[in-house]
């Protein structure tokens, strides 16, 4: 779970500033108009009042439409001004969400993959969605209705103990305890509302991670057992909705019930003062209208708060994301590599994963020269796959350990060293685009041409020449139209495609059968390119320049096939152990 920053009221209040700061002049603009709104509306009691001594006095049937117009144009013009306040304030609050949006993405993009692995994308994906959306109703909804409030309060209030002190006194007095009640059950609203988001963020865990494997639900046949998960959480976000509406049934009856008891209170003695003539009817009425004036935005102030509540947890709950600095980034001196000849040496290279004790790789020194093909081989786990992201720092190494041509990687800029590296993973992913989007990902203006170069050389232009719409077919989510093979060999006319000095391929052929992969080596060897190849297909291996053999996190052989085979060792187990298999493999077949 991503861990929220320490923050307080007054922090997150600074927050809230900044992201304001782009759209004040649209703020500014809906606040003025609320303070021209509640102007007016403090004036209309004011004018009703005197209307009606005036006509008590002395009846006129023109000042009677004289004083209907005027009300119903002030009420027109409130009405607009009103309508322009919302329009500028909420519109304020989208553009906050667009922003944060946007932050968020971009930000995510700056991440190392670690990152990734220690935090859920239902996590994520509900913290840019539900969390965002809970800030633009801050932004929008509690920023209106605070300023409304603040002014209905700060016009009417004058007003009604100009009209009579005692009588205004009298009506507001249960006000305060409005306030108190709503202070105490702040901090309950706010946790019970975090939990929910909590709850919420599971769900999404669950339901994102189980679509992503149903293939594995159905296989282990685990349907009930995931049904079972899935309704403890969905009961789990159940319960904490139930507590937190539970919280605010009790709170915002509470709170309506008092404000219109202060409306009991002014006609119980309002009442009498007018029958001992120590009040006017006007003053009477505007008192009333003033003090209906206050009950909405009193009565909204429980929702108020619970929506700038709620939003101020999604604050941190976003903040948790942007607070995140990113772990691999460029040096404040980083240095340019406009030509890169493609030499690489380790130095002594260890790496320890974050989480774990000891080193996954041990002290690990070679060198590869410009455009030599060297193979990577040993046991499963020994730590090929880490040393394969090390090169392009998808792992946060040390300094002065990995050398490309003679400087030091991390004083690299980031986006030249990984532009000088093509790179095929383990997983070849591939993006629910067309085959020819995905095959020119890394250069997105390549001409047909050249994609088509790139998939022959990675042996699957004829295959993709099969498929109903041939390099404009649509690849699935994670190309599951595509066989095993197909999406590695893809993702490598990816990365044959950017012609980068170096190339990794970290077990990248491995659902190809050893004819094929041994073409692909083939062609590879004519582009003159430096290339990593991790594989367990030794026969593929054995065609590279040279071999290295790795074991419990270093090297312990290398040379070439043929040195290796010839002397016992790791490699020569190794190869016996291969041999038997593909044996085996065709006679099963
Ligand atoms: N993100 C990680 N956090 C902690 N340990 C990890 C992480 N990734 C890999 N490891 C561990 O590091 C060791 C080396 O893993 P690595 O994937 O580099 O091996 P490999 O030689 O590529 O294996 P394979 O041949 O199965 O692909 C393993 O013990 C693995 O469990």
């Amino acid at each position: 779970m991503i861990a929220a920053p320490k923050s307080g009221r007054s922090s997150r209040f600074r927050r809230l500033l900044h992201y304001l700061r782009p759209h004040q002049t649209k703020i500014w603009a809906g606040v003025v108009a609320l303070l021209v709104v509640n102007l007016l509306g403090t004036y209309l009691p004011l004018l009703i009042g005197t209307a009606i001594d005036e006509l008590q006095a002395q009846f006129q049937f023109q000042r009677v439409v004289f004083y209907a117009l005027l009300l119903i144009g002030l009420a027109s013009l409130m009405w607009l001004i009103r309508m322009a306040s919302r329009l500028w304030i909420f519109g304020a609050g989208r553009l906050v969400e667009f922003d944060l949006k946007q932050r968020i993405f971009e930000h995510l993009l700056r991440l190392e993959p670690s990152y990734f692995a220690e935090n859920t994308a239902g996590d994520l994906i509900n913290r840019a969605t539900s969390d965002v959306d809970n800030i633009r109703r801050l932004v929008g909804f509690a920023l209106l209705s605070a300023v409304n409030t603040l002014f209905a309060y700060g016009f009417t209030l004058p007003m009604m103990l100009a009209i009579h002190p005692g009588l205004s006194l009298g009506a507001i007095a249960v006000y305060p305890a409005v306030l108190f009640i709503v202070q105490t059950f702040s901090d309950r609203l706010r946790s019970e509302q975090l939990e929910v988001q909590q709850s919420l963020s599971d769900l999404s865990d669950l339901i994102q991670e189980d679509m992503s494997g149903i293939a594995l639900i159905k296989i282990y046949g685990q349907e009930a057992n995931e049904q079972r998960q899935f309704d403890r959480l969905n009961a789990e976000l159940l319960a904490n909705n139930l507590v937190l509406a539970k919280t605010r049934n009790i709170l915002f009856p509470l709170l309506g019930g008092m404000v219109s008891f202060s409306l009991l209170i002014l006609l119980w003695f309002g009442s009498r003062m007018i029958a001992d003539n120590t009040i006017q009817v006007g003053d009477f009425v505007a008192l009333l209208l003033y003090i209906e004036r206050l009950i909405f935005p009193t009565a909204l102030l429980g929702f108020t708060i619970t929506t700038y509540q709620r939003g101020e947890v999604s604050i941190d709950r976003v903040e948790a994301i942007l607070s995140v600095e990113p772990r691999i980034k460029d040096a404040p001196d980083a240095l340019s590599l406009p030509q890169v000849k493609g030499h690489l040496r380790f130095q002594e290279f260890s790496y320890t994963y974050p989480n774990r004790r000891t080193p996954v790789l041990d002290r690990l020194t070679f060198e590869v020269q410009p455009g030599e093909m060297v193979a990577i081989v040993g046991p499963i786990g020994c730590g090929k796959s880490t040393l394969a992201s090390a090169l392009p720092r998808l792992l946060d190494i040390a300094p002065n350990q990995i050398f490309l041509d003679g400087i030091d990687i991390t004083r690299l800029r980031l986006a030249d060293l990984r532009g000088a590296i093509a790179y095929v993973p383990q997983e070849s992913f591939l993006f629910s685009t067309t085959i020819k989007n995905n095959i020119r990902y890394g250069e997105p203006e390549a001409s047909e041409l050249k994609v088509i170069a790139a998939a022959s050389q990675a042996q699957i232009h004829h295959e993709i020449l099969n498929f109903p719409k041939q390099y404009e077919t649509l690849v699935g989510e994670r190309g599951i139209t595509l066989s095993g093979g197909q999406r590695q060999r893809t993702a490598l006319a990816r990365a044959l495609l950017v012609n980068a000095p170096i190339l990794v391929l970290d077990d990248a052929l491995a659902s190809v059968d050893n004819q094929t992969a041994s073409q692909i080596l083939r062609a590879l060897h004519d582009r003159r390119q430096t290339v990593l190849f991790i594989s367990h297909q030794l026969a593929a291996a054995a065609t590279c320049d040279r071999i290295l053999v790795m074991d419990r996190g270093r090297i312990v052989q290398q040379g070439t096939h043929s040195e290796l085979v010839a002397v016992s060792g790791l490699y020569q187990s190794l190869w016996e152990q291969y041999q038997v298999e593909a044996t085996l493999q065709s006679e099963g077949g």
